[in-house]
């Protein structure tokens, strides 16, 4: 391994043994490969970075122990159920239930009413008793409604505050994932899971689960009231209808579990194909994509109208199916129960009741369809949600992570191996030292893993074998808000926000007043375009940066890293997206971002490379060359070939 110039001392102490923290070391030298109190490795700042290293030390504010306010571990939440939603509130659970067992009992006291009016007042020439019941039928009337008021109040807070759990409970865990699920899900899957998804669940706390317990309810207590009248006669009437119910509530149940989780997908697939649709409009506009964009479209909305056409031909089946069965049984009733009265065995009063109940009992049914459909449908989208919440991030962090105190930043990469299919590596057996203060570029051919190498820095994801250390620290050892907080990130394509030029600056350091914002304004040389625009930092930047130029977002992106001030820079070079006066400005900024940081630069432009310390050559292979420029250029290698090309074509 001799030829990594910087060399490095072997493996690194690990946090047990207590790495450097802080910048305590500058001046001990390059050669001081180990700190001799300590006995750990690589804890010395190099004399030629050393100057820059304090003069940057004492300018900044100290970092300070970050705390760790979002954990990236396993949520160890329960897992996401209909019922768990509804009883974590369980005061309001307990009060809606009071509210639906009011309400059911209320609703089902008029049958009854009418059968003491019949019986006892009608029948029986009792004009009181008449007075009564009718009267009761009323209050019971009156009483029911204030129940359902306060039942559907209930209900209603309980689902909105399940709701909004549910979404906290989804968003936080979609930040916690790693880089890989983005890279593999589709936005337009995440956003129906956020949308769509939560919605559909919402309609069934909200009205659903509450309507379904006072229907099913209803049930059992017109059961309940039938049998204590006559249990013969509700032993016929049960036994015609309920098999046969419960037979096609089977049928439709086994029908809507493919229906719905159909529904979910094609809708899924509507939102993903809109996505990209709606993020690629330029590129379709310029290709002129519209019509088979169309197309497109209309055919994954297609699935998703045969999708519904097919739950609404079951529903269309089983709703009026169901009518039907409780119309015969209606009809039977009326044949059995009236030769019953004949016989003088069963009074007109009861038989009514009876009849009376028996529709109490198919309109639940009638409701259980329409309940049963919404369920059906939540219960898909629970599956998936399900799904989502058991993803496990692909870089997880440890239980009990170290926090990373603040880091003089000196990288270690470790025979790291690593490849996006881990049967195709894309870096193989890196070893590299970065010291702390130093620049390095990273040249090679595209697709060689430059930018590779620079996520493992991030950890944005692990390695597959070998260890990436900061100070000692194996990064799989601190926690991510500790690392990334002493990391700054360029990106190649710089992300901006919806919101003003201030915001997207601060972004890493929200709280950062006016004068730091301008000083990294002046920085990257934009007090120009800031100042052209009335609103000044206030002016606002649309959605992803679209109303500046992409190398403006380049330079907005610097000024955000400058802002932060991290111990670690790791600047993704943008190819192309400067003109010449730009690049003269971003190389100034540069200078100024990078004067006595670690930093890691992807360089696609070789004048930039020219400024590092050291320059590392990758390709497919691995490492090739690691030295200075001037050292490179008289080995007259792999570098010194790209540097006689570029040259050739300044
Ligand atoms: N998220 C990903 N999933 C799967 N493969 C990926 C992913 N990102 C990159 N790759 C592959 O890994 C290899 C290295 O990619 P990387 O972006 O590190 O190259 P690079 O050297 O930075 O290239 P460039 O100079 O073009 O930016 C490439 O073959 C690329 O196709």
């Amino acid at each position: 391994m001799s030829m990594f110039g910087g060399g490095f001392g072997g493996p690194g102490g690990g946090p047990g043994s207590g790495p450097m923290g802080g910048l305590s070391a500058v001046g001990a030298g390059r050669g001081a490969r180990r700190d001799g109190a300590t006995g750990l490795p690589f804890a010395g700042i190099p004399d030629e970075l050393a100057a820059g290293v304090r003069r940057l030390e004492d300018s900044e504010p100290d970092h300070g122990t970050p705390p760790d306010r979002f954990g990236h571990g396993p949520g160890g939440e329960p897992q996401l159920s209909m019922l768990g939603l509804l009883t974590r509130r369980r005061g309001l659970f307990a009060a809606a239930c009071a509210t639906v067992l009011a309400e059911t009992l209320l609703l089902q006291a008029g049958p009854y009413l009418v059968q003491v009016g019949i019986d006892h007042g009608i029948v029986a020439r009792d004009l009181p008793v008449l007075l009564w019941s009718a009267g009761a039928f009323v209050a019971a009337v009156l009483a029911g409604w204030a129940a359902t008021t306060a039942r559907m109040r209930q209900t209603g807070r309980l689902a909105a505050d399940g709701m909004r759990d549910l979404r906290v409970r989804v968003f936080t865990h979609l930040q916690r994932l790693s880089m890989d699920y983005y890279t593999n899900e589709k936005a337009g899957v995440i956003m129906t899971r956020m949308s769509s998804d939560v919605e559909s669940l919402q309609q069934l706390l909200q009205e659903g689960l509450a309507q379904f317990a006072v229907q099913g309810l209803t049930m059992v207590v017109v059961t309940a009231v039938l049998i204590h009248y006559d249990a013969g006669l509700a032993a016929i009437t049960l036994l015609l209808v309920v098999p046969a119910l419960f037979a096609a509530s089977l049928w439709f149940r086994r029908a809507s579990d493919v229906g719905y989780a159909r529904q979910r997908d094609t809708i899924a697939a509507m939102f993903t194909d809109l996505a990209e649709s709606l993020h690629g409009v330029r590129v379709v506009t310029a290709y002129h994509r519209q019509d088979r964009n169309i197309a497109q479209h209309r055919t994954v909305v297609g699935r998703y109208r045969d999708a519904n056409d097919f739950t609404g031909h079951i529903s269309a089946i089983y709703g009026p199916g169901t009518s039907v069965i409780g119309m015969l049984g209606m009809a039977a009733l009326l044949l059995v129960g009236g030769h019953i009265v004949l016989r003088g065995e069963l009074t007109v009063g009861v038989l009514t009741a009876f009849v009376l109940y028996l529709n109490a009992f198919f309109a639940p049914v009638q409701q259980l369809v329409q309940l049963y459909t919404n369920y059906q449908q939540s219960r898909a989208a629970v599956s998936k949600l399900r799904g989502l919440l058991a993803l496990a991030p692909a870089v997880p962090e440890r239980a009990d992570p170290l926090t990373l105190p603040p880091v003089a930043g000196g990288i270690t990469f470790e025979h790291v191996t690593f490849g996006y299919d881990p049967a195709r590596p894309v870096l193989r057996d890196i070893t590299l030292r970065i010291e702390p203060g130093e620049t390095i570029a990273c040249v090679g051919p595209t697709g060689a893993g430059k930018s590779t190498l620079a996520k493992l820095v991030t950890r944005l994801h692990d390695p597959d074998s070998g260890r990436v250390l900061i100070d000692g620290y194996d990064l799989r050892e601190v926690s991510l808000t500790s690392l990334r907080r002493q990391i700054g990130v360029v990106p190649q394509e710089p992300f901006m926000f919806a919101g003003s030029i201030r915001d997207n600056i601060a972004f890493a350091r929200p709280d950062a007043d006016d004068a730091e914002i301008w000083a990294a304004v002046d920085a990257v040389g934009l007090r120009e375009l800031v100042e052209r625009t009335p609103a000044g930092l206030d002016a606002p930047l649309h959605e992803r940066g679209q109303s500046v130029s992409s190398g403006q977002r380049q330079l907005l992106a610097l000024a955000r890293a400058f802002l932060a001030r991290p111990r670690v820079v790791v600047l993704d070079e943008a190819t192309s997206n400067l003109d010449l006066r730009s690049e003269l400005r971003v190389e100034q900024a540069l200078d100024q971002l990078l004067e006595g940081r670690t930093a890691l630069l992807i360089a696609h432009r070789l004048s930039t490379a020219m400024r590092a310390d050291r320059i590392v050559v990758l390709d497919e292979t691995g490492i090739v060359e690691i030295g200075s420029h001037t050292e490179l250029l008289a080995a007259e290698g792999r570098y010194a070939g790209m540097f006689a090309t570029w040259s050739s074509h300044q």
